[in-house]
């Protein structure tokens, strides 16, 4: 059994602020969820500390930062991890081998990537769940969703993604899955290559090509996470634009998912899921 199996009566989506702890149940076993964050020191992991904190029903036991020994995850039932790309799966693995529960934020989850994963969350203590989000912000997720359900009845598309300058990886994670999901949907509807008569782009000005859509990357001191899809058709064009103007647009999206990893086992790619969308 992992060390938090999920019961009934957590919050949903929003609801995140600080009041009593919850009384322990009367069969003496405590509703707290005690929560670990790898990547703390970070610029997200930092938030996250401060939102689990006001969190009702969640308890901040540990802090782990690149160097630190992760050991018994100081005793939490689940850890967020908002670390890097190279260092996430060794982290997420750690946790998984104990039955810990995990959400992670951390991009550059790969198809093999998730693969390992699965693998290990299957020779893992039975009930263990692990979230794979690359991007809390709600409304990321419906862009995400509109994105995919107005895929299929265009003929161009073209994602422009825009984030600050500290940013590691390009393109970003929520384009690389927006770039997916079309592409899927592409695919089932029998769209072929989106229209491009270019010869010559010996600098790539055309961008990307994720699963055969046009992906841009922007980086601009001032901006924090921002994308526009772009869908266009004869005389017609559809624009889908999201912007997170500050890291706490992330945290109920967070929240939630600590709220409820214990009733999804296994892996779990995107915060829809727990969502109903
Ligand atoms: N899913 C989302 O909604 C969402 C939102 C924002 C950012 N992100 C992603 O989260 C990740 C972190 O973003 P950030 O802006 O906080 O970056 P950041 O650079 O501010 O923070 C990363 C932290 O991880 C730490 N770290 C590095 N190696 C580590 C290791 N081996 N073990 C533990 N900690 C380690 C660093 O010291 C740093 O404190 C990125 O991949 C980013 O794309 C996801
Ligand atoms: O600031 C970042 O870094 C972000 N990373 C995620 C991504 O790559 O999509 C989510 C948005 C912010």
């Amino acid at each position: 059994m992992p060390r938090y199996a999920a019961r009934p009566g957590h919050g949903a989506l929003g609801r995140s602020r600080r009041a009593a702890a919850p009384a322990p149940r009367v069969d003496g076993v405590s509703d707290i969820i005690k929560v670990s964050v790898i990547g703390a020191s970070g610029r997200m992991g930092s938030t996250v500390c401060d939102a689990v904190d006001a969190a009702e029903g969640l308890e901040l036991v540990g802090r782990f930062d690149v160097g630190d020994e992760l050991g018994d995850l100081a005793g939490a039932d689940v850890v967020v991890e908002f670390s890097v790309p190279d260092a996430s799966p060794a982290n997420v693995a750690h946790c998984v081998a104990q039955g810990v529960h995990v959400v992670v934020g951390t991009t550059g989850w790969t198809e093999p990537r998730l693969q390992t994963l699965r693998n290990q969350v299957a020779a893992a203590p039975e009930g263990t769940g692990v979230l794979i989000a690359p991007n809390f912000a709600i409304g990321a997720i419906l862009m995400m969703t509109f994105a995919e359900q107005a895929a299929r009845f265009y003929e161009s598309v073209e994602v422009i993604e825009l984030h600050h300058p500290r940013k590691v990886d390009a393109p970003s994670g929520t384009a690389a899955r927006t770039a997916d999901l079309i592409g899927a949907a592409r695919s089932e509807t029998g769209l072929g290559d989106v229209p491009d008569a270019t010869e010559h782009d010996p600098d790539g000005a055309r961008g990307a090509r994720v699963h055969g859509v046009p992906v841009h990357s922007v980086r601009l001191r001032g901006l924090v996470a921002h994308q526009e899809v772009l869908f266009g058709a004869e005389g017609e064009q559809l624009t889908i634009r999201h912007d997170s103007f500050d890291r706490v647009s992330f945290m109920p999206g967070v929240v939630e998912g600590v709220r409820r990893v214990a009733e999804h086992p296994g892996v779990t790619v995107g915060l829809e899921h727990y969502l109903g969308l």
